[in-house]
């Protein structure tokens, strides 16, 4: 791991080397893509407000952003993609919503998402059943607390268990079911106010990921169902998981691209 991380830092080195000589030609344009990303933007603060920020610190910020937002991400769309080739209906209701808003094979931009509810309940339920990061980032208690007649002492490790809060059978009906209807015509959501569904965690430590992460995963679940069909290269898929800090599925899913 050590090592990996190593190797990343070297690679963020030298991003931030060829951005910096970019910065310095004159035909450098401040309104292009590579301008507006968090290397840039880290940039433009340093030049503008002439504050100092440490090379040291731009390139972990990178890294904790590269370790908390990929294999997150990454997880949440091959749960969804596996559980919509487990349950047809639920598949074909999707990719309905999408020939009939966007147009079948078109690609989705950022502000079809809106108008694509099936879709975003697929990504609910995906993240009720799957939370890519199961039991949140531990919490240290400050001070002893009593809740629910339970005494936390101060000082203890405490884990919330947000995979089993999304399958408790006395909040959700069927909870071991894939069924994105049960959000169809509700607010309920994972922003971290309905304690029900925490996948992003919730209160000031809340995934500062979560925007970014939504509309991903929008997108690219939005562009696989509606570019392709899909096929499962084994029948009987494996659904097991492999629990550690992010929930994998324990088999990777093995699909075949089918043109349209
Ligand atoms: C499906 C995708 C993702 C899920 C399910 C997820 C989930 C989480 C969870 C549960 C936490 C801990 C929150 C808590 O304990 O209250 C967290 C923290 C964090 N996430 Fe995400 N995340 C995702 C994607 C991302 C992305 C794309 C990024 C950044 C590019 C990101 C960056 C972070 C960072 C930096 C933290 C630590 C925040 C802190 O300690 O204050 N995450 N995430």
């Amino acid at each position: 791991m050590t090592f990996y991380f190593g190797k990343m830092l070297e690679v963020f080195d030298g991003l931030i080397d060829q951005r910096l000589k970019q910065r310095q030609q004159h035909d450098y344009n401040s309104t292009s893509i590579e301008s507006k990303d968090v290397l840039g933007t880290l940039l433009d603060i340093i030049q503008d407000k002439s504050v100092e920020i440490d090379r040291n610190y731009m390139k972990h910020l990178f890294l904790d952003l590269f370790v908390a937002g990929t294999d997150t991400t990454s997880s949440t769309l091959e749960w969804a993609m596996a559980e919509l080739l487990r349950s047809p209906d639920a598949l074909s209701k999707a990719r309905l919503e999408l020939e009939q808003t966007i147009g079948k094979g078109k690609t989705i931009e950022e502000s079809d998402i809106t108008r694509l509810p099936y879709l975003q309940a697929v990504v609910k339920e995906t993240l009720r059943l799957h939370p890519a990061v199961p039991l949140l980032l531990p919490r240290k208690a400050l001070a002893d607390v009593e809740i629910a007649g339970f005494i936390v002492p101060k000082g203890a490790q405490v884990f919330v268990n947000a995979w089993a809060i999304g399958r408790d059978e006395l909040t959700w009906e069927n909870p071991l079911s894939f069924m994105p209807e049960r959000f169809l015509g509700s607010n309920l959501d994972f922003k971290g106010r309905n304690f029900e569904l925490i996948p992003f965690g919730s209160g000031r430590r809340i995934c500062p990921g979560l925007p970014l992460a939504i509309r991903m995963l929008h997108l690219m679940l939005g562009s696989l169902i509606n570019s392709f069909d899909w096929k499962l290269e084994d029948e009987n898929m494996d659904m097991e998981e492999k629990f550690g800090i992010t929930l994998q599925k324990a088999q990777p899913l093995r699909v075949i691209p089918v043109a349209i």
